[in-house]
């Protein structure tokens, strides 16, 4: 089994703050491995998931040390699109991640900043949005969805571009007993066709779904043993 994000002595803190949030973070995750990472609020697991998508240090700044590896290549060597290639993140707040006018073109943007033609591009909005049950909403404007529905917008424009890793930073926190079932049936799904997941949860009852379950605490990351 092949590892395709090694964190290796990371150590990470905003510049502003004083002491680090991220302390010798040590994480291999291997191809086909479905991680959930919990932790209090402002533990820091979004900013570890900045870390491992290379949103840190290519977009957001501070002052960092260690690596993130992704397919063995390190985050700090490769741009942004390099990354992306490989790893899709859905962000806890959809409002961060939605920009465009209508859902359709939302789901489209990557791939059509892949190059893919029309045909294609056409082929995985129609297969990402029946993934999440939301075909009827292909022409609203993302704006005008419940959180719960942009949640589930931002991670159809994930699978649109068909990702090797997953990354799910509490992407289920604004939907409803209906959608996280459905989420439950999909990262079962993707687990099955082999992709690699880490999931960010502060609902305990979602961890069943997770091969290992570890802690971000006091900016250490540690094996969970049931008490956060
Ligand atoms: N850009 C930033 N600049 C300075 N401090 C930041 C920045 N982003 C986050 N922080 C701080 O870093 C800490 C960790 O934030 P982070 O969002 O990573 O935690 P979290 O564990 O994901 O929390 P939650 O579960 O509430 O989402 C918090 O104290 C937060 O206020």
């Amino acid at each position: 089994m092949s590892c395709l994000v090694a964190i290796n002595r990371l150590w990470f803190k905003f510049t502003e703050q004083d002491d680090y949030l991220l302390k010798d973070i040590n994480l291999q995750v291997n191809s086909g491995e479905v991680v959930a990472i919990v932790g209090l609020s402002g533990s820091g697991k979004s900013t570890l998931c900045y870390c491992i998508s290379g949103i840190i240090p290519l977009i957001k700044k501070g002052i960092i040390d260690g690596e993130v590896l992704i397919k063995g290549k390190s985050t700090k060597k490769v741009d942004i699109s390099q990354v992306s290639t490989n790893l899709g993140i859905v962000f806890q707040n959809p409002d961060t991640q939605l920009f465009s006018p209508t859902v359709e073109d939302e789901i489209a943007f990557g791939p059509e900043n892949m190059c893919f033609s029309r045909e294609e591009i056409d082929k995985r909005v129609t297969s990402s949005l029946k993934k999440i049950g939301m075909e009827d909403f292909r022409f609203k404007n993302p704006k005008s969805l419940s959180g719960g529905q942009k949640q589930l917008i931002a991670l159809a424009s994930v699978l649109s571009l068909d990702p090797e890793i997953l990354i799910f930073d509490e992407a289920m926190s604004q939907l409803d007993q209906n959608g996280k079932k459905m989420i439950n049936e999909l990262i079962a799904t993707l687990r099955q066709e082999g992709k690699t997941i880490i999931m960010v949860e502060h609902d305990l009852d979602n961890l069943h779904m997770a091969d290992r379950v570890k802690l971000l605490r006091t900016g250490e990351l540690m094996d969970f043993n049931g008490e956060l």
